[in-house]
């Protein structure tokens, strides 16, 4: 096996791609192995910490800062401005104590997430020059890359924010230095941090794709089913129950596509889906109660909507033409898929 991998090593442009693989893949494994520890030595943790960089929270909201006109980046701070700043508005440095462990930068640095909702919000803007902005929003502010640690940082705070008691014993929960778990002062009960498993699915007849829309969805929206897993089930059971309950029909063959964590309204572990029903049985029995509308929709129309621009869930009034959800939901990545594949000679 050792000799395979060397000779393969030594051999031409295939194998300077496996070379290199192979570094990344080492430096990915230590700092992995870094997370595990600082997951397990509240001491090495705390230390990190001292040197780590830190987004900051105020009550859920993460903090950005405008680069340019239209262009918001994360804004980061190291746990010495943090400092700075609890000093400035007179709090207990203590408050830094309560971040939580969200990752590791490519250069081997600690991040964590800190929600400062105790503080004064516009103090704390003007002193980091910075805007605390609505998740939500964030997202479609925010470069794609950095949406999955700001949504990790965010998951986590509402998890250690709706989990301080033990739901045996009523008592506290303390959590360790890294936030990766919490345990029951009384009885030592363990909670880690929990995310609902959930499919989505985007149905196709082979020419046309379904999608659907909720009353909460914002006008003229529509999405690819999705739908929470029940206890005990398997992906392919609830794909297969979510498409006959909400809209009656039976899926012939499924194909996964791709995960995503989704933070809203709590954690979600999204698995998408594609999915085929026969042409020949493709009447939609909507679910009134779960969905205020399901249609078939033709690749023009798709197209169509994939170049409209997203409405804030605030306007109301007459219908809008339809449009797919943005860019940074699985959902759209689907579509799109769904899309690529219709094009295909
Ligand atoms: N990222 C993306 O592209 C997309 C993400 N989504 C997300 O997928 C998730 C599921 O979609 P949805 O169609 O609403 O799901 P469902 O079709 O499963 O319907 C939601 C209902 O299921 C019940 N339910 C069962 N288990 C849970 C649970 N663990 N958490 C919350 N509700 C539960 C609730 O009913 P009751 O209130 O009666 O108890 C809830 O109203 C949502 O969080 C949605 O935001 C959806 C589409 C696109
Ligand atoms: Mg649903």
């Amino acid at each position: 096996m050792v000799m395979h991998y060397r000779s393969l090593v030594r051999s031409s442009a295939k194998s300077l791609q496996l070379f290199s693989c192979s570094r990344d893949c080492s430096s990915y494994v230590s700092r992995m192995r870094y997370l595990m520890r600082l997951k397990e030595d509240d001491e090495a943790c705390r230390r990190a910490l001292q040197s780590g960089n830190v987004l900051l929270y105020h009550k859920l909201a993460p903090l950005l800062r405008q680069q340019q006109k239209g262009i918001y980046q994360l804004k980061v701070l190291q746990a010495t401005d943090v400092k700075g700043i609890l000093g400035k508005l007179g709090k207990d440095e203590q408050l830094l104590n309560t971040s939580v462990l969200i990752g590791c930068s490519d250069g081997d640095i600690a991040q964590f997430s800190l929600d400062v909702g105790c503080l004064e919000k516009d103090a704390v803007e003007e002193m980091c020059g910075g805007v605390f902005t609505d998740l939500r929003k964030a997202f479609f502010l925010l470069e794609q890359p950095d949406t999955p640690l700001v949504t990790k940082g965010q998951a986590l705070l509402r998890w250690h924010q709706t989990h301080a008691y033990c739901s045996a014993s009523g008592e506290p929960t303390q959590s360790n230095q890294a936030g990766s778990q919490r345990v029951c002062l009384t009885n030592g009960a363990t909670y880690y941090p929990q995310m609902a498993p959930v499919v989505i699915v985007l149905v196709s007849d082979g020419r046309r794709c379904l999608l659907a829309r909720q009353s909460t969805f914002p006008q003229g929206m529509y999405s690819a089913l999705a739908g929470f897993c029940d206890m005990g089930e398997v992906m392919e059971e609830t794909l297969r129950r979510e498409v006959a309950e909400e809209v009656g029909l039976e899926v012939e063959s499924m194909q996964y596509s791709s995960s995503q964590h989704w933070p809203f309204p709590q954690s979600s572990f999204m698995v998408a889906c594609h999915a085929t029903i026969s042409p020949d049985n493709a009447e939609i029995n909507l679910n009134g109660a779960e969905l205020e509308d399901a249609r078939w929709f033709t690749l023009e129309e798709v197209e169509d909507a994939l170049k409209r621009k997203p409405l804030p869930r605030s306007v109301k009034g007459e219908p809008t033409a339809f449009w797919v959800p943005p860019s940074y939901a699985i959902a759209n990545k689907l579509i799109r898929e769904w899309v690529n594949q219709q094009k295909k000679p």
